[in-house]
């Protein structure tokens, strides 16, 4: 197979390499079309390379490197974030061109050490100040920290006006090189953001600060699409980093016998009928990305689960701790559940809500299946619950 570099813009390619079966990523979340990992040659007089792939994808980047150049003359190995899905293959990389030097932020210079034993002699630390001036190409760095990881930096390419922000502003498909290609990649950036960025929205807003000086053409991050309209995921960042959310409320339910199923359709209904998006998601079957897509802008959360074994269904009790961990902008919450005896999952779930600063409105567990009663009074919760998401009181 002939390997294919494509060019972005003169002397810019990009060598990364499309990951179309995967179907899992970190063991949490699952990959309905894929991914790639994105990695780009950038060639002045000197040439670099930035960010490299997945391991297992080694031979095809040398490969496309190969296509455009000899992979043994690299001059520069940009490492904007030390992650093994673009940063494992640099060993594999070093070894082949023997004098280029790995670029890379402070932190990622100690974990590049740990995790690619790569000598300290061939590393060379930048921070905000500096350039790298590949003879008509420049490169500059943006010190990005926890865009997902300590160490992560953007590069930015000054004459082609092109960000390597490698996570940031990224999405988990294969599908498309360019942003107007996909028509679901909003829907996958705000997934990936959900799962990724979220819990660091204010490095994010951080990081978005320091963009504004910088003319920007082309956002070429490390998985998905390209976006060539930088402005269309700039500015879904910017609304997505500052927590800006929706009249919408995430419904995370499971249930074994239907009792708590019934409260959370109640529920869910009595919000439609009050002109409430509703985002339900059946936790025993649930895709972690849909779910923390659906978080990014969900004004609130209802959380439906039976007791079991004294506290919430485990199906909920890892959503709870995951929605938790995500730091979602939800303002208030409401839970809803079913127990056979001393019950226990409304008790935990306050539990786990209480440090979030989630506003709980309300909780209603019932014995068994609810009476009409109690089924009125998850109509009430509901609509209490609008109005709160509506900014009624
Ligand atoms: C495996 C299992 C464990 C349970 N443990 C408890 C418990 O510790 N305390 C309790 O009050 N009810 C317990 N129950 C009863 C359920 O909470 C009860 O049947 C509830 O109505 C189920 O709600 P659902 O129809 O929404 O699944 C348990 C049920 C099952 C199947």
């Amino acid at each position: 197979m002939k390997p294919i570099a494509i060019e972005l813009r003169k002397g810019v390619h990009w060598v990364g390499v499309k990951d179309w079966g995967r179907r899992m990523f970190d063991g949490l979340i699952p990959l309905p079309h894929g991914t790639s990992y994105n990695a780009y040659l950038v060639q002045g007089e000197k040439t670099a390379l930035v960010d490299t792939v997945n391991p297992g994808f080694e031979g095809e980047l040398l490969a496309k490197i190969g296509a455009i150049t000899d992979p043994a003359t690299l001059d520069y190995v940009i490492m904007n974030h030390a992650e093994p899905d673009h940063a494992g293959a640099i060993p594999i990389v070093l070894a082949a061109s023997p004098q280029a030097r790995l670029v890379l932020t402070a932190k990622g210079a100690d974990m590049a050490a740990r995790y690619y034993q790569v000598p300290r002699e061939r590393m060379q630390v930048v921070t905000d100040a500096d350039m790298l001036d590949l003879g008509g190409k420049t490169l500059r760095f943006v010190d990005a920290p926890f865009l997902h990881w300590p160490e992560t930096m953007f590069t930015y390419l000054a004459e082609d006006k092109i960000l390597f922000p490698c996570d940031f502003f990224g999405s988990h498909t294969a599908a498309g090189v360019y942003d107007d290609e996909v028509a679901d990649l909003p829907v996958r950036a705000q997934m990936y953001f959900g799962e990724i960025m979220m819990p660091f929205h204010k490095a994010g807003e951080r990081a978005l600060k320091k963009l504004t000086d910088l003319p920007i053409e082309l956002i070429a991050p490390s998985h998905g699409p390209l976006w060539r309209h930088p402005e269309r995921i700039l500015d879904l960042y910017r609304k997505w980093t500052a927590g800006e959310t929706l009249p919408k409320a995430v419904v995370a339910y499971v249930s074994m016998w239907g009792s708590t199923e019934r409260l959370v359709r109640i529920v869910a209904e009595t919000l439609l009928g009050e002109g409430i998006r509703v985002a339900v998601h059946d936790l025993a079957q649930v895709d972690v990305g849909d779910l923390a897509g659906d978080l990014v802008d969900g004004r609130a959360l209802v959380l439906g689960a039976p007791t079991v074994l004294g506290g919430l269904h485990p199906a909920a009790l890892n959503a709870a701790n995951l929605i938790r961990a995500l730091k979602p902008p939800l303002k208030y919450a409401a839970v809803l559940s079913s127990h056979g005896w001393a019950g226990g999952a409304v008790r935990q779930a306050q539990e786990i809500l209480a440090p979030t600063g989630i506003e709980l409105i309300g909780a209603l567990g019932v014995h068994g299946r609810a009476t009409e009663e109690e089924e009125n009074a998850a109509r009430s919760l509901a609509e209490e619950l609008a109005n709160r998401i509506k900014g009624e009181r």
